[in-house]
């Protein structure tokens, strides 16, 4: 749904159902644990996901999703159980030609008890991610080669922990 308003802002609604069709989806569950009283613990490292979007659900109201904004500052998403968060992830931003960013982001443990939260991420399955063509000209000229994404997960992987706290993974896979 956000996806497909941004498409249209853009005039790409073709190129998006094109994606849309060769969609699939994890759900993760995840869990962080108490972190029994260390003060600002960390519970997920700071990545951009290599996903095309995920959705995060917070099972509780409360601190622990941050940001970093292009300054280089850490800010606190607040969640309430009710909403969801949906971030572009890296084949999104190399989609757009880096119109859409993939934000950088970490969890962060400030209560004394455990997080759950629920992560719904897409990928595109058998089907070359490309820029679509109305978002190349002289002003913004194409930054990403067309790409397939289970092959970027594959080398993302490959290269282990490094790869995926790589914040410029998908440059250095795609990037022109
Ligand atoms: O649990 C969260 O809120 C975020 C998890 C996350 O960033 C991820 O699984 O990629
Ligand atoms: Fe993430």
């Amino acid at each position: 749904m956000v996806m497909r308003m941004v498409a249209k802002s853009y005039g790409i609604e073709k190129d998006y159902e094109l994606l849309l069709g060769s969609t699939t989806y994890i759900l993760k569950f995840n869990k962080c644990l108490n972190p029994n009283g260390i003060e600002k613990n960390l519970g997920v490292i700071p990545h951009r996901d290599k996903s095309f979007m995920t959705v995060i659900e917070q099972q509780e109201e409360g601190k622990g999703l941050e940001i970093q904004t292009k300054n280089g500052e850490w800010v606190q998403v607040h969640l309430s159980p009710s909403s969801s968060i949906v971030l572009a992830g890296d084949a999104c931003m190399a989609w757009s030609n880096g119109r859409i960013e993939a934000p950088y982001h970490r969890v962060i443990m400030q209560q004394n008890k455990d997080r759950y939260s629920l992560v719904l991420s897409s990928f595109v399955k058998d089907l070359k991610i490309e820029v679509p063509q109305e978002l190349v000209d002289e002003d913004h000229p194409l930054q990403f080669k067309a790409f397939d994404h289970y092959e970027y997960i594959k080398y993302v992987s490959d290269t282990t922990v490094e790869g995926n706290r790589m914040k410029g993974a998908i440059s250095a896979y795609c990037g022109i």
